[in-house]
């Protein structure tokens, strides 16, 4: 893939956050140790706490976290590093940005472009969603904003959802709204949250879930205040880290195998079907009058 050519990602050196030690004449006291790893790159922050075995990964793609072929590539290259890494058994995913989680797919990158370029985008979505959805970390979503289309799939790969209790903030599948269809393993990844009606339904109507309804419809497992949204997705971390990681995530592949067993045997037709429905001139031109609508909106 050329994009992986592009990969601007570097490892940091550890850092010794805390360290210091007081002494006096009876006693050492020693502070305890915490060594955090700083991988970053241009679009993902990520810091991993050694100690626990927790990283943060921050989406940072202003100016609301679309999902770029660029974006995309680093964000699968940089999971794959951490679930290579053997200190790291959990990764909340969040935005570096508060108000936007993501965007979803950046719909430039569907528009006006050669079917080459869409092959290869479509390419980059599916491994996201295989790379997420089939983690064997525990994965949480601090959902801090708003979060459209694939950015509400990225949510719902994780074991568990926390969103920031704003009624501003919504999240849902919203691609008929666009006149574009969500595939079937969007479908599925939702339904298997929330079950064959409710998906029945939004993903029909294009819903988008205020943060109140998204809780109400099991779409997210929390609500808690918008400054609460990280150090709640840490402790629920560290409940689930509690779980031996074996038992765990054996069962964990139980349930989705399935699930991402009818994408993996169905790549390259799904990305020619993508193909075909993103260059019809129809699609384009929903596509176009949506961005459109988004300008006027903004002005
Ligand atoms: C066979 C299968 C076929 C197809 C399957 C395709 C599946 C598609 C999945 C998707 O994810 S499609 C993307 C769906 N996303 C959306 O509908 C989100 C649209 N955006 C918004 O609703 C809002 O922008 C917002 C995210 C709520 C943020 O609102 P805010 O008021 O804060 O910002 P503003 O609207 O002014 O946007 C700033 C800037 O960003 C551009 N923008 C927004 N979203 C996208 C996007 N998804 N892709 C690319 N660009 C996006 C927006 O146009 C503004 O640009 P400008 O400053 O140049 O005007």
């Amino acid at each position: 893939m050329a994009a992986l050519g592009a990969l601007r990602s570097c490892w940091a050196p550890a850092r010794l956050l805390t360290g210091s030690a007081h002494h006096s004449n009876r006693l050492v006291l020693c502070q305890q140790t915490s060594i955090k790893r700083h991988f970053s790159n241009n679009k993902i922050l990520v810091e991993l706490d050694e100690a626990t075995g927790v990283a943060v990964m921050k989406m940072k793609n202003p100016p609301v976290n679309s999902l770029s072929l660029d974006f995309l590539t680093e964000f699968s290259i940089t999971l794959e590093k951490l679930e290579m890494d053997r200190g790291c058994r959990g990764l909340i995913l969040t935005s570096a940005s508060p108000k936007i989680f993501s965007a979803g797919l950046d719909i430039m990158e569907m528009c006006g472009k050669s079917a080459e370029h869409y092959g290869e985008f479509w390419r980059a979505v599916q491994e996201m969603w295989l790379k997420l959805y089939g983690s064997n970390m525990v994965t949480i979503a601090a959902i801090n904003g708003s979060s459209p289309a694939g950015g509400c799939l990225m949510a719902l790969c994780c074991d568990y959802r926390i969103m920031a209790d704003n009624p501003k903030y919504a999240i849902g599948l919203n691609e008929t709204q666009l006149g574009i269809v969500a595939p079937f393993w969007f479908k599925d990844t939702m339904s298997n949250v929330v079950g064959n009606r409710v998906t029945e339904q939004a993903l029909q109507l294009g819903q988008m879930f205020p943060a109140p309804e998204a809780l109400k419809f099991g779409l997210v497992d929390q609500l808690v205040p918008e400054e609460k949204v990280q150090s709640t997705a840490a402790s629920v971390m560290a409940q689930w880290l509690t779980v031996p990681d074996h038992a765990r995530q054996i069962t964990k592949s139980m349930m989705r195998k399935q699930t991402t067993d009818k994408l993996v045997n169905n790549r390259e037709a799904d990305i020619k079907n993508f193909v075909s429905f993103i260059t019809r001139d129809s699609i384009q031109k929903s596509l176009q009058v949506y961005m459109e609508r988004l300008r006027q909106r903004k002005q």
